[in-house]
């Protein structure tokens, strides 16, 4: 659990638009193998800039103006994205990091079924594999998130946000990547089907070993999935600690603000039992 995985250092990004807007500044983080870290904040402090940063995919005018991330190997070697070129970025993006935003279920082709999309990942990054493993694996992966894979025939419309949502997490899990970048990825969702999916998500990083950022403002949530949280205000993090113990003891003051905010966790019947999701 200890041993690096990612290691960001003094990450800064700007939006170059008059005036130049700071959004991620001065961040640095360990993210250990196999860890939830959970990136909390209120909105506009930073969060998704910071992911995009991490993977490299910020658009104009965003532009990281500082700082690096650095992805180790499992044999401990470490490459720093900065100087990937396009093309190596492309090819380790969903290989050894994956990302699931807010709206990725949005971004499956309505005129294609989930089958071909899904089968396209491999095709892409392992056209080695043989048409069978492929199509194998696909319902395997849609089983893991809790799909049928009689699933793979139906077209985005003809399933719920929620399962679009689960075929999005089981293509960024296609490639066993070592890190999952999640911005929001449940938000969309009701409450009841949000939890399922958070579940999922832990059972599965229990089982295959990942790690993952995850992002969301609800904090009471990721005081329930994270091993570790960073909340960030205004383009930092103020504080990164262990999350049973960033509950009971904040050190920064923004953090209790934080708190404070969630009646469900300081209230009368502010019971929350961290690792008890009901
Ligand atoms: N294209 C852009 N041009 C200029 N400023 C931007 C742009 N996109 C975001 N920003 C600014 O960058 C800052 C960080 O935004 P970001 O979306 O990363 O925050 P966030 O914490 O993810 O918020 P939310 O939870 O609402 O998504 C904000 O001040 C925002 O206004």
């Amino acid at each position: 659990m200890s041993r690096p995985v990612l290691t960001v250092e003094n990450l800064s990004v700007d939006y170059l638009v008059d005036p130049v807007v700071h959004a991620v500044r001065d961040v640095s983080f360990t993210l250990r193998r196999g860890e939830i870290l959970g990136l909390a904040g209120e909105s506009g402090c930073g969060k998704s800039t910071l992911a995009y940063g991490l993977v490299r995919l910020l658009k104009p005018p965003a532009a990281v103006t500082a700082g690096r991330a650095v992805f180790h190997a499992e044999d401990g070697t470490g490459v720093d994205w900065g100087e990937l070129s396009t093309e190596q970025l492309r090819a380790a993006r969903w290989d050894r990091i994956s990302m699931v935003f807010q709206g990725a279920m949005n971004s499956l082709n309505p005129v294609i079924s989930i089958r071909d999309q899904f089968e396209d990942v491999f095709l892409t990054h392992r056209p080695g594999m043989s048409r069978a493993d492929r199509r194998r694996r696909c319902g395997d992966l849609l089983e893991r998130v809790g799909v049928d894979r009689t699933r793979l025939r139906s077209y985005p419309h003809e399933l719920s946000g929620g399962m679009r949502q689960r075929v999005m997490i089981a293509m960024a899990m296609a490639l066993e990547p070592q890190i999952m970048i999640m911005d929001e990825p449940t938000t969309a969702l009701d409450v009841v089907v949000q939890r399922d999916i958070l579940r999922e998500i832990s059972r599965l990083r229990d089982e295959l070993g990942f790690a993952v950022v995850f992002i969301t403002h609800d904090l009471p949530l990721l005081l329930e999935i994270s091993d570790r949280i960073a909340v960030m205000r205004d383009g930092r993090i103020v504080e990164l600690g262990d999350a049973a113990q960033l509950y009971t003891a904040p050190r920064h003051e923004y953090t209790r603000t934080l708190l404070a905010s969630f009646p469900s966790l300081t209230g009368d019947r502010g019971s929350f039992v961290r690792g008890v999701a009901s």
